[in-house]
């Protein structure tokens, strides 16, 4: 762990029922931090308690505003959202909300990137022929806030092994990932099918279709 750790602290944090369209229902516990290495407003949502003994689930989520709110299915984070809330909260263990829209270059990049996906890049290239990393994402910030809420060991709900790997550099004892589910429809399978084959996420899909990658 890097000395700004030492700068962090909590700042705030409240309690927040959570209700979803079909009748869920979880109770969040809500932390905010002061000094974050990125300065960004990144959340900690505690929800259950893991058993004794056990220990807590993580997932560290990407922000993503058209897939998390507007239910966009050009991507899977909505459903992986959804899934990761029930499954930390059944498990116990916390729920990073990160604030890293597009992999950590922006919403309105994000949506420039998209365009140049209709034209026949895919996710990757989009974002280098923007002049962006492929993946600008880092997470010194997780593992302050992590070491901020007292938690030094974990499973990680991903399947992303950047996030592991990153991690365990930052002295976080990642015990194993837990993969989550693959929510692919025609909309999302190209976007997918980049990912595991490109960053290597551990996701096993159907083949491409034509009509999927006419979708993008
Ligand atoms: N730049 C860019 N970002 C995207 C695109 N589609 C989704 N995102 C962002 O990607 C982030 C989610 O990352 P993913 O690569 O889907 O998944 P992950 O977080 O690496 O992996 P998991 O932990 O397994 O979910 C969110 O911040 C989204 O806004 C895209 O086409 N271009
Ligand atoms: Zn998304």
């Amino acid at each position: 762990m890097d000395s700004t750790s030492d700068r962090v602290a909590i700042r705030t944090q409240v309690q927040v029922p959570l209700r979803f369209g079909d009748g869920y229902t979880a109770l969040a516990r809500v932390t905010t931090f002061r000094g974050l290495a990125d300065g960004q407003e990144h959340l900690a949502l505690e929800l259950g308690d893991p058993e004794d003994g056990e220990l807590p689930l993580v997932r560290l989520h990407s922000e993503c505003l058209t897939g998390d709110v507007f239910g966009s299915a050009r991507c899977d984070c909505g459903p992986q959202l959804r899934e990761a809330v029930e499954q930390i909260a059944s498990a116990g263990g916390v729920l990073l909300y990160l604030r890293q829209e597009g992999r950590g270059i922006g919403l309105y990049n994000k949506l420039d990137a998209y365009a140049l996906q209709d034209a026949g890049l895919d996710t990757y290239e989009a974002n280098t022929a923007l002049g962006f990393a492929e993946d600008a994402r880092d997470y010194s910030a997780a593992a302050q806030m992590l070491a901020t809420l007292g938690i030094t060991r974990l499973d990680l709900l991903t399947n992303n092994p950047d996030k592991v790997g990153q991690l365990r550099e930052h002295g976080v004892a990642v015990r194993r990932s837990v993969p989550t589910g693959v929510f692919a429809s025609e909309s999302n399978l190209r976007y997918l099918h980049a990912k595991a084959e490109h960053t290597r996420h551990t996701i096993l899909l159907p083949a491409v279709t034509a009509s999927a990658v006419a979708a993008g």
